[in-house]
Protein backbone atom coordinates (compact mmCIF):
# COMPACT_ATOMS: atom_id res chain seq x y z
CA UNK A 1 0.00 0.00 0.00
CA UNK A 2 1.18 3.74 -0.86
CA UNK A 3 1.56 5.66 2.06
CA UNK A 4 1.58 9.69 1.97
CA UNK A 5 5.83 9.72 1.79
CA UNK A 6 5.54 7.30 -1.03
CA UNK A 7 2.87 9.21 -3.14
CA UNK A 8 4.71 12.16 -2.43
CA UNK A 9 8.28 10.69 -3.38
CA UNK A 10 7.04 8.93 -7.02
CA UNK A 11 7.74 12.21 -8.31
CA UNK A 12 10.82 13.06 -6.69
CA UNK A 13 13.34 10.19 -6.28
CA UNK A 14 16.13 9.73 -7.82
CA UNK A 15 15.52 7.67 -10.78
CA UNK A 16 17.47 4.57 -10.17
CA UNK A 17 18.44 5.15 -6.85
CA UNK A 18 18.37 2.41 -4.62
CA UNK A 19 17.82 5.67 -1.80
CA UNK A 20 13.75 6.54 -1.31
CA UNK A 21 14.98 10.06 0.07
CA UNK A 22 13.02 12.87 -1.47
CA UNK A 23 14.86 15.38 -3.37
CA UNK A 24 14.29 19.18 -2.67
CA UNK A 25 15.22 22.38 -4.86
CA UNK A 26 16.04 25.34 -2.50
CA UNK A 27 16.47 27.58 -5.52
CA UNK A 28 12.36 27.81 -5.38
CA UNK A 29 12.51 29.67 -2.24
CA UNK A 30 13.97 32.27 -4.76
CA UNK A 31 11.04 31.94 -7.01
CA UNK A 32 7.54 32.92 -7.50
CA UNK A 33 4.60 32.53 -5.02
CA UNK A 34 3.97 29.00 -6.61
CA UNK A 35 6.90 28.09 -6.48
CA UNK A 36 7.88 28.74 -2.75
CA UNK A 37 4.79 27.34 -1.87
CA UNK A 38 5.58 24.13 -3.72
CA UNK A 39 8.82 24.04 -1.77
CA UNK A 40 7.26 24.32 1.35
CA UNK A 41 4.65 21.69 0.70
CA UNK A 42 7.13 19.14 -0.45
CA UNK A 43 9.28 20.49 2.47
CA UNK A 44 6.65 19.69 5.24
CA UNK A 45 5.94 16.41 3.78
CA UNK A 46 9.56 15.52 3.79
CA UNK A 47 10.08 16.78 7.27
CA UNK A 48 6.81 15.39 8.42
CA UNK A 49 7.47 11.56 6.96
CA UNK A 50 11.25 10.81 6.37
CA UNK A 51 13.15 13.38 8.28
CA UNK A 52 15.65 13.02 6.14
CA UNK A 53 16.06 14.57 2.04
CA UNK A 54 18.67 15.40 0.05
CA UNK A 55 18.80 19.58 -1.15
CA UNK A 56 19.77 21.02 -4.08
CA UNK A 57 19.69 24.62 -5.27
CA UNK A 58 21.49 25.64 -2.46
CA UNK A 59 23.86 27.80 -4.16
CA UNK A 60 27.20 25.74 -3.72
CA UNK A 61 28.82 24.24 -6.28
CA UNK A 62 29.67 20.49 -6.78
CA UNK A 63 33.40 21.41 -7.13
CA UNK A 64 33.63 23.59 -3.86
CA UNK A 65 31.86 20.63 -2.04
CA UNK A 66 34.50 18.40 -3.86
CA UNK A 67 37.29 20.77 -2.45
CA UNK A 68 36.60 20.50 1.16
CA UNK A 69 36.47 16.42 0.64
CA UNK A 70 40.06 17.13 -0.71
CA UNK A 71 40.71 19.42 2.26
CA UNK A 72 39.39 16.51 4.14
CA UNK A 73 41.56 13.84 2.20
CA UNK A 74 44.37 15.94 2.48
CA UNK A 75 44.49 16.75 6.81
CA UNK A 76 43.63 12.74 7.27
CA UNK A 77 46.68 11.82 5.46
CA UNK A 78 49.17 13.79 7.47
CA UNK A 79 51.63 12.14 9.61
CA UNK A 80 49.92 11.50 13.02
CA UNK A 81 52.42 13.51 14.70
CA UNK A 82 50.48 16.80 12.27
CA UNK A 83 46.71 15.67 13.56
CA UNK A 84 48.14 14.82 17.23
CA UNK A 85 49.05 18.33 17.24
CA UNK A 86 45.84 19.52 17.08
CA UNK A 87 43.90 15.99 19.16
CA UNK A 88 41.01 17.51 20.74
CA UNK A 89 42.55 16.38 24.50
CA UNK A 90 44.00 19.88 24.70
CA UNK A 91 40.65 21.77 23.88
CA UNK A 92 38.39 21.95 26.36
CA UNK A 93 36.22 23.44 23.64
CA UNK A 94 35.50 19.83 21.83
CA UNK A 95 38.11 21.44 18.75
CA UNK A 96 40.07 19.04 16.87
CA UNK A 97 41.37 15.52 15.82
CA UNK A 98 39.87 12.62 17.46
CA UNK A 99 41.61 9.44 16.24
CA UNK A 100 39.77 5.85 15.68
CA UNK A 101 37.83 4.23 18.06
CA UNK A 102 37.77 8.04 19.81
CA UNK A 103 34.18 8.76 20.22
CA UNK A 104 31.76 6.56 21.74
CA UNK A 105 27.46 6.47 20.56
CA UNK A 106 25.77 4.79 23.23
CA UNK A 107 28.86 3.99 24.36
CA UNK A 108 30.39 1.83 21.73
CA UNK A 109 33.19 3.35 19.74
CA UNK A 110 32.60 4.42 16.20
CA UNK A 111 35.39 3.34 13.48
CA UNK A 112 36.01 6.44 11.89
CA UNK A 113 38.37 9.82 12.69
CA UNK A 114 37.19 13.05 12.54
CA UNK A 115 38.40 16.87 13.02
CA UNK A 116 35.74 18.56 14.88
CA UNK A 117 35.51 22.77 14.73
CA UNK A 118 32.51 25.23 15.87
CA UNK A 119 32.43 29.04 15.44
CA UNK A 120 36.07 30.24 16.19
CA UNK A 121 35.74 32.30 19.40
CA UNK A 122 37.79 33.93 22.14
CA UNK A 123 37.11 32.23 25.64
CA UNK A 124 35.21 34.33 27.55
CA UNK A 125 35.56 35.77 30.83
CA UNK A 126 34.41 33.43 33.78
CA UNK A 127 33.05 34.59 36.50
CA UNK A 128 31.35 32.47 39.89
CA UNK A 129 28.23 32.38 37.95
CA UNK A 130 29.52 31.26 34.52
CA UNK A 131 27.34 28.17 33.91
CA UNK A 132 29.69 24.71 32.55
CA UNK A 133 28.45 25.29 29.29
CA UNK A 134 30.17 28.45 28.74
CA UNK A 135 33.60 26.26 28.46
CA UNK A 136 32.20 25.21 24.81
CA UNK A 137 33.12 28.49 23.54
CA UNK A 138 36.39 29.31 22.55
CA UNK A 139 38.90 28.97 19.49
CA UNK A 140 39.34 26.11 17.29
CA UNK A 141 42.29 24.21 16.48
CA UNK A 142 43.94 24.56 13.39
CA UNK A 143 47.36 22.28 12.57
CA UNK A 144 49.96 24.14 10.94
CA UNK A 145 50.86 21.52 8.49
CA UNK A 146 47.68 22.67 6.67
CA UNK A 147 47.65 26.42 7.19
CA UNK A 148 44.47 26.54 4.27
CA UNK A 149 42.05 25.26 6.22
CA UNK A 150 41.29 27.63 9.14
CA UNK A 151 39.95 30.27 6.45
CA UNK A 152 38.71 27.77 4.29
CA UNK A 153 36.69 25.91 6.43
CA UNK A 154 35.45 29.19 8.53
CA UNK A 155 33.78 30.40 5.30
CA UNK A 156 32.26 26.64 4.55
CA UNK A 157 30.83 26.51 7.42
CA UNK A 158 29.52 30.24 7.44
CA UNK A 159 28.00 29.41 3.86
CA UNK A 160 26.06 25.53 5.27
CA UNK A 161 25.28 27.92 8.43
CA UNK A 162 23.16 30.20 6.33
CA UNK A 163 21.58 27.84 4.19
CA UNK A 164 20.38 26.18 7.16
CA UNK A 165 19.11 29.18 8.59
CA UNK A 166 17.45 29.82 5.27
CA UNK A 167 16.17 25.76 5.32
CA UNK A 168 14.43 26.31 9.14
CA UNK A 169 12.62 29.91 8.10
CA UNK A 170 11.26 28.01 5.15
CA UNK A 171 9.66 25.07 7.79
CA UNK A 172 8.45 27.60 9.80
CA UNK A 173 6.01 28.49 7.03
CA UNK A 174 5.60 24.97 6.54
CA UNK A 175 4.06 24.88 9.96
CA UNK A 176 2.49 28.05 9.06
CA UNK A 177 4.25 29.77 11.85
CA UNK A 178 5.93 32.89 11.13
CA UNK A 179 9.15 32.31 8.88
CA UNK A 180 11.07 34.10 11.88
CA UNK A 181 9.45 32.13 14.41
CA UNK A 182 12.46 30.67 15.90
CA UNK A 183 14.75 33.20 15.09
CA UNK A 184 14.90 34.87 18.84
CA UNK A 185 17.11 31.05 19.75
CA UNK A 186 19.78 32.14 16.86
CA UNK A 187 19.75 35.80 16.90
CA UNK A 188 23.92 36.31 18.47
CA UNK A 189 24.18 33.10 15.91
CA UNK A 190 23.24 29.76 15.88
CA UNK A 191 25.22 27.37 17.07
CA UNK A 192 27.77 26.11 14.23
CA UNK A 193 29.81 22.26 14.91
CA UNK A 194 31.45 21.12 11.90
CA UNK A 195 33.27 17.55 11.04
CA UNK A 196 35.26 16.05 8.68
CA UNK A 197 35.33 12.72 8.69
CA UNK A 198 37.16 9.38 7.76
CA UNK A 199 35.62 6.14 7.72
CA UNK A 200 38.18 3.51 7.18
CA UNK A 201 37.41 0.19 5.16
CA UNK A 202 36.73 -2.40 7.33
CA UNK A 203 37.19 -6.48 7.06
CA UNK A 204 33.93 -8.23 8.42
CA UNK A 205 35.82 -11.31 8.66
CA UNK A 206 38.24 -9.58 11.09
CA UNK A 207 36.35 -7.27 12.99
CA UNK A 208 33.37 -7.56 14.86
CA UNK A 209 32.05 -4.05 14.38
CA UNK A 210 31.28 -2.13 11.33
CA UNK A 211 30.30 0.75 13.06
CA UNK A 212 31.00 3.82 11.43
CA UNK A 213 28.95 5.75 13.60
CA UNK A 214 26.57 4.05 15.75
CA UNK A 215 23.07 4.46 15.21
CA UNK A 216 22.07 7.82 16.59
CA UNK A 217 19.98 11.29 16.22
CA UNK A 218 21.34 14.33 15.83
CA UNK A 219 20.61 16.71 18.72
CA UNK A 220 20.44 20.29 17.40
CA UNK A 221 17.80 22.13 14.57
CA UNK A 222 19.59 20.81 11.13
CA UNK A 223 22.21 18.65 9.84
CA UNK A 224 23.59 18.89 6.53
CA UNK A 225 26.00 16.25 5.19
CA UNK A 226 28.18 15.94 2.03
CA UNK A 227 29.29 12.63 1.31
CA UNK A 228 31.89 11.11 -1.51
CA UNK A 229 30.84 8.62 -4.11
CA UNK A 230 30.91 6.20 -1.21
CA UNK A 231 28.07 5.57 1.17
CA UNK A 232 27.42 3.85 4.17
CA UNK A 233 25.16 6.28 5.26
CA UNK A 234 21.64 4.19 6.49
CA UNK A 235 18.45 5.92 7.83
CA UNK A 236 15.70 4.01 9.75
CA UNK A 237 12.28 3.98 7.92
CA UNK A 238 8.96 2.04 8.12
CA UNK A 239 10.50 0.16 5.36
CA UNK A 240 13.95 -0.49 7.91
CA UNK A 241 17.47 0.34 6.95
CA UNK A 242 17.79 2.38 3.81
CA UNK A 243 20.67 3.61 1.60
CA UNK A 244 21.26 7.41 1.47
CA UNK A 245 23.03 6.70 -2.20
CA UNK A 246 25.73 9.85 -2.89
CA UNK A 247 23.57 12.19 -5.20
CA UNK A 248 26.39 14.28 -6.44
CA UNK A 249 25.95 18.12 -5.89
CA UNK A 250 23.09 17.68 -3.22
CA UNK A 251 23.70 18.84 0.40
CA UNK A 252 22.02 14.92 2.17
CA UNK A 253 19.52 17.38 5.39
CA UNK A 254 18.22 15.83 8.47
CA UNK A 255 16.11 17.34 11.30
CA UNK A 256 17.43 17.20 15.27
CA UNK A 257 16.00 16.77 18.12
CA UNK A 258 15.85 19.64 19.12
CA UNK A 259 13.23 21.05 16.53
CA UNK A 260 11.18 17.97 16.87
CA UNK A 261 10.89 18.61 20.44
CA UNK A 262 9.73 22.45 19.10
CA UNK A 263 7.63 21.25 16.79
CA UNK A 264 5.80 19.26 18.85
CA UNK A 265 7.07 16.12 16.97
CA UNK A 266 5.81 17.41 13.65
CA UNK A 267 9.45 17.39 12.05
CA UNK A 268 10.84 14.14 12.81
CA UNK A 269 14.42 13.36 14.11
CA UNK A 270 14.94 10.31 12.85
CA UNK A 271 17.72 7.69 13.48
CA UNK A 272 20.56 7.22 11.22
CA UNK A 273 23.75 5.63 11.13
CA UNK A 274 26.71 4.38 8.82
CA UNK A 275 28.07 1.48 8.14
CA UNK A 276 32.05 0.85 7.49
CA UNK A 277 33.31 0.32 4.13
CA UNK A 278 34.88 -2.46 3.27
CA UNK A 279 38.49 -3.12 3.86
CA UNK A 280 40.50 -1.40 0.58
CA UNK A 281 37.89 1.28 0.57
CA UNK A 282 37.17 4.34 3.13
CA UNK A 283 34.66 7.10 2.74
CA UNK A 284 34.91 10.69 3.96
CA UNK A 285 32.15 13.17 4.55
CA UNK A 286 31.88 16.67 5.98
CA UNK A 287 28.52 17.09 8.57
CA UNK A 288 27.11 20.08 9.63
CA UNK A 289 25.37 20.72 12.81
CA UNK A 290 23.52 24.03 13.35
CA UNK A 291 21.50 24.23 16.63
CA UNK A 292 20.16 27.29 19.00
CA UNK A 293 22.24 29.32 20.19
CA UNK A 294 23.78 27.97 24.07
CA UNK A 295 22.05 30.76 25.75
CA UNK A 296 18.55 29.98 23.85
CA UNK A 297 15.08 29.07 25.31
CA UNK A 298 13.39 27.53 22.44
CA UNK A 299 9.68 28.02 22.18
CA UNK A 300 7.32 25.33 22.05
CA UNK A 301 5.54 26.03 18.87
CA UNK A 302 1.59 26.25 18.35
CA UNK A 303 0.52 24.50 15.48
CA UNK A 304 -2.48 24.85 13.64
CA UNK A 305 -5.19 21.78 14.74
CA UNK A 306 -4.96 20.32 11.30
CA UNK A 307 -0.83 20.01 11.39
CA UNK A 308 -0.89 19.29 15.17
CA UNK A 309 -3.36 16.07 14.27
CA UNK A 310 -0.60 14.76 11.93
CA UNK A 311 2.42 14.63 13.89
CA UNK A 312 4.20 11.60 13.79
CA UNK A 313 6.73 12.25 16.12
CA UNK A 314 7.11 12.43 20.36
CA UNK A 315 4.25 14.69 21.58
CA UNK A 316 6.46 17.37 23.37
CA UNK A 317 6.01 17.90 27.03
CA UNK A 318 6.52 21.71 27.31
CA UNK A 319 8.04 21.58 30.70
CA UNK A 320 11.22 19.46 29.14
CA UNK A 321 14.19 21.10 30.23
CA UNK A 322 15.01 20.92 26.77
CA UNK A 323 13.63 23.83 25.82
CA UNK A 324 15.66 26.09 28.19
CA UNK A 325 18.66 24.23 29.19
CA UNK A 326 20.33 24.07 25.34
CA UNK A 327 24.18 25.00 26.58
CA UNK A 328 24.27 22.25 29.57
CA UNK A 329 22.48 19.68 26.93
CA UNK A 330 25.46 20.23 24.14
CA UNK A 331 27.99 19.99 26.97
CA UNK A 332 26.51 16.36 28.11
CA UNK A 333 26.62 14.95 24.74
CA UNK A 334 30.27 16.04 24.13
CA UNK A 335 30.98 14.80 27.46
CA UNK A 336 29.50 11.30 27.01
CA UNK A 337 31.03 11.15 23.05
CA UNK A 338 34.78 11.89 23.98
CA UNK A 339 35.42 10.62 27.67
CA UNK A 340 39.38 11.42 27.35
CA UNK A 341 38.55 15.17 26.93
CA UNK A 342 35.77 15.09 29.42
CA UNK A 343 38.32 13.33 31.87
CA UNK A 344 40.96 16.18 31.23
CA UNK A 345 38.80 18.70 31.25
CA UNK A 346 35.48 18.44 33.34
CA UNK A 347 36.70 15.58 35.83
CA UNK A 348 33.51 16.58 38.19
CA UNK A 349 31.09 16.57 35.36
CA UNK A 350 31.87 13.87 33.72
CA UNK A 351 31.60 11.64 36.53
CA UNK A 352 27.81 12.58 36.56
CA UNK A 353 26.90 11.62 32.63
O1 LIG B 1 29.15 10.81 7.87
C1 LIG B 1 27.93 10.88 7.68
O2 LIG B 1 27.43 10.66 6.57
C2 LIG B 1 26.96 11.19 8.79
C3 LIG B 1 27.59 11.36 10.12
C4 LIG B 1 26.61 11.59 11.22
O3 LIG B 1 25.48 11.16 11.18
C5 LIG B 1 27.01 12.37 12.40
O4 LIG B 1 28.22 12.61 12.58
O5 LIG B 1 26.13 12.79 13.18
FE1 LIG C 1 24.22 12.19 12.64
Amino acid sequence: MLHSTQEFLSGNAIPGASSALPVLDLSLMDGTAVEQQAFIQQLRLAARDVGFFYLTGHGQTIQKQQQILALARQFFALPLADKQQVQMIHSPHFRGYTGLGGELTRGQPDIREQFDMMREEAVPAQTDISPAWQGLIGPNQWPTALPQMKTELLDWQQSLSDITVKLMRALMLALEQPADALDATIKAGPYQHMKLIRYPGVDAKASSSKQGVGAHKDPGYLTLVVQDDQSGLEVETEQGWVAVAPLPGAFVVNIGELLELASNGYLKATLHRVVSPNSGIERYSCAFFMAAQLDATVPLLQLPSHLADEAKGPASDPNNPLFYQVGQNVLKGRLRSHRDVAAAHYAELAKAV
